[in-house]
């Protein structure tokens, strides 16, 4: 097997941040969630909750016209920008330069929404992370890689690696693959899963949080607010999926011999970060 790092508390450690006595929300970091279609706006309020719940100054989401309600009642803390579609994104607009921008949770794949994604791809000025349908996207349309900034950070499960690099058939090939892709793009891709690895060039980092209560519905979209969060308050980009990574499964692991593994659901981690961080103080 391939050497890795364990991603524990004394690794998170060296490069935590604690939060400065006069830093205010302007320089937090503001982070843009972009996601959500019609049924699937849960997906991109996980994701923003978790952002401003992980120290980000400001978060802005943006999402089809159907997720403006939603957002607002749902987290008032979180800004809302809407396409000018209902159910889908079209036309991905905002007039500000976001300190980081999290890309995917909930969004679908529909033709226009693939084709306002390649827009963005072109024009973006801002530190990425990928999810989801966004990482779908990507897989069928794999000359758009060429376009990913570099330190971008991809957040597949399983599945969405497939699609991402093809199959393996063992899982040092898994790895020589994701190694293989992380260096031809410059990229840096958490592969989410039991454990979840962080492969960053041909380094590979393995967590030791998390357990078996994160297997629930928007688990992953809570760690894409994290990560984009960490991201946009200047973590560099492997130490912000490591940081993100960690905390995301120490939230279980506090809460569960409070909640039990059946209980425990994806506002759960959000709602435990807080115990996530003070460990680390
Ligand atoms: N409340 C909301 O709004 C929510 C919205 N959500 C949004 O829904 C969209 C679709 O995302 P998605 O991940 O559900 O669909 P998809 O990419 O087809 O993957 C599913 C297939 O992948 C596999 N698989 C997954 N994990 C695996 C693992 N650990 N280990 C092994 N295999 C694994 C498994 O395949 P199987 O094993 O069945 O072949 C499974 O059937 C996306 O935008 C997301 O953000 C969700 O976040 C939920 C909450
Ligand atoms: N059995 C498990 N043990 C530890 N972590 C898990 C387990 N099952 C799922 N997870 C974690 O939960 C998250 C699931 O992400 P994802 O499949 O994208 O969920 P969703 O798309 O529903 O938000 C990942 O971070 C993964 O590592
Ligand atoms: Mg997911």
């Amino acid at each position: 097997m391939l050497k890795s790092i364990a991603i524990d508390r004394n690794e998170v450690l060296k490069h935590y941040k604690t939060i400065a006595v006069d830093t205010h929300k302007g320089i937090q970091g503001h982070a843009l969630l972009i996601g959500g279609s019609y049924g699937k706006m849960g997906a991109v309020c996980l994701s923003s909750k978790a952002a401003l719940k992980t120290g980000c100054g400001l978060v802005t989401a943006f999402v089809p016209k159907c997720g403006y309600e939603i957002l607002q009642i749902a987290i008032p803390e979180v800004m809302v920008l809407t396409d000018a579609k209902k159910r889908c994104i079209s036309n991905i607009n905002f007039d500000f330069q976001p300190n980081a921008i999290g890309i995917g949770p909930g969004m679908g794949q529909d033709e226009v929404t693939q084709k306002t994604f390649l827009k963005l791809l072109r024009t973006n000025k801002s530190p990425l992370v990928i999810d989801a349908d966004a990482l779908n996207i990507l897989s069928k349309n794999k000359a758009w890689f060429l376009l990913l900034p570099a330190r971008t950070i991809l957040t597949p499960h399983p599945k969405e690696l497939e699609r991402l690099i093809g199959e393996w058939n063992s899982e040092e090939e898994k790895f020589e693959k994701t190694i293989s892709f992380s260096l031809q793009y410059n990229v840096i891709v958490v592969m989410k899963g039991v454990p979840t690895h962080i492969v960053d060039g041909e380094t590979i980092y393995k967590n030791t949080t998390g357990n078996p209560a994160l297997a629930t519905a928007g688990s992953g979209d809570v760690l894409t607010g994290i990560i984009t969060s960490l991201l946009a308050q200047s973590y560099e980009a492997v130490q912000a999926a490591i940081l993100g990574v960690y905390l995301h499964g120490l939230t279980a692991d506090i809460a569960v011999p409070k909640t039990g593994f059946q209980s425990f659901i994806a506002s759960d981690i959000i709602s435990h970060i807080g115990e996530a961080f003070l460990s680390l103080e």
